[in-house]
């Protein structure tokens, strides 16, 4: 194990941060995939993605709730925890409102760090909150906001730490406010913006041009954003891009109608070939490893001991 190395064999956290900030800088979108369950965190990491995203929506939705706040800080940091210390990507978080007050999400900051996770993003939506692609949400002032984005900011120990601050406004009092506010949230120290349900991609490139840190794309489907490529939203000088349910629509989509052809068929043979292989989740668990870890245990032989 290296020293960049953190006791699990993952990249320790302050490395990570450090990759996820110079992706950012690199010219080169950055694309984060949500996942769905630790167990396809590895799968995002074969795939070539830059990183891997957690989102409070399907946080949500696997604990059969809807997305509205109810979840909390704690369950979310568990989880970052566990999607964080699956790879080496760097792993970045939907912290939501902060969880409550300014000091709530200052405590919020600290466990996400100490949870190995390299970044978060923070909303300026009320609580309870909404899905962001969803009529009746409602932020809160501008100066409340604020102090969210300060709090997280004093609160962060390690500085290499992201801290993303969305705002939802584009949808509640439109285009000019929204930009107005996310000027003032990277003033405040927000290192990376998201831009919530921005309408096209002349909107991205307007909050590109307009601001100095990079610009983040919430590619969620069924949303208000079209789903625009990789390619169109780096033209648009966008520096991230977030697929956050994806996996888990995916992975949902084919057990429905996978449930439906047991049932009619009575068997669950002609959906084999669209399975992942036993052979094929015992090398994605590292299974070998294990056993080899095992068996050198096993193997020890104690002084002494004859
Ligand atoms: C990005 C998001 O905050 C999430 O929790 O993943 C959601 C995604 C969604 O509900 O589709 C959002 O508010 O956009
Ligand atoms: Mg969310």
């Amino acid at each position: 194990m290296s020293a960049a190395e953190a006791s699990d064999g993952v990249l320790a956290p302050t490395r990570r941060r450090q990759a996820f900030r110079a992706g950012l800088a690199s010219g080169r979108i950055q694309r984060y995939v949500g996942a769905f369950t630790p167990l396809s965190v590895p799968l995002i990491e074969q795939a070539g993605f830059e990183g891997v995203y957690i989102s409070g929506s399907v946080l949500a939705a696997e604990r059969g709730l809807p997305d509205i706040g109810l979840t909390t800080a704690s369950e979310v940091i568990g989880r970052g925890q566990e999607i964080a210390g699956m790879t080496s990507l760097p792993a970045f978080i939907d912290a939501d409102t902060g969880f409550g007050e300014p000091s709530n999400v200052a405590r919020t900051v600290t466990g996400l760090e100490r949870a190995g996770l390299a970044g978060a993003h923070l909303e300026d939506q009320v609580n309870p909150k909404r899905c962001g692609h969803l009529d009746g949400k409602q932020v809160v002032s501008t100066e409340e906001m604020l102090r969210r984005v300060r709090a997280a900011v004093v609160a962060r120990t390690d500085p290499e730490f992201v801290l993303c601050a969305r705002t939802d406004a584009r949808a509640v009092e439109g285009f000019d406010a929204a930009l107005e506010r996310a000027k003032a949230y990277a003033d405040a120290g927000a290192d990376v913006i998201f831009p919530e349900a921005l309408k096209d991609l002349s909107e991205f490139e307007a909050f590109a041009t307009a601001l100095d840190v990079p610009i983040l794309a919430n590619m969620t489907e069924f949303g208000q954003s079209e789903l625009f490529t990789t390619a169109q939203l780096a033209d648009a000088g966008v520096s991230m891009v977030i697929y956050p349910v994806t996996l888990q629509r995916l992975a949902m989509g084919a057990i429905e109608a996978s449930l439906a052809t047991i049932a009619q068929e009575g068997t669950q043979a002609e959906l084999v070939p669209q399975m992942q292989t036993r052979a094929r989740l015992y090398e994605v668990l590292r299974y070998a490893d294990y056993s080899s870890f095992d068996a050198d245990i096993f193997d020890f032989a104690v002084p002494g001991d004859h």
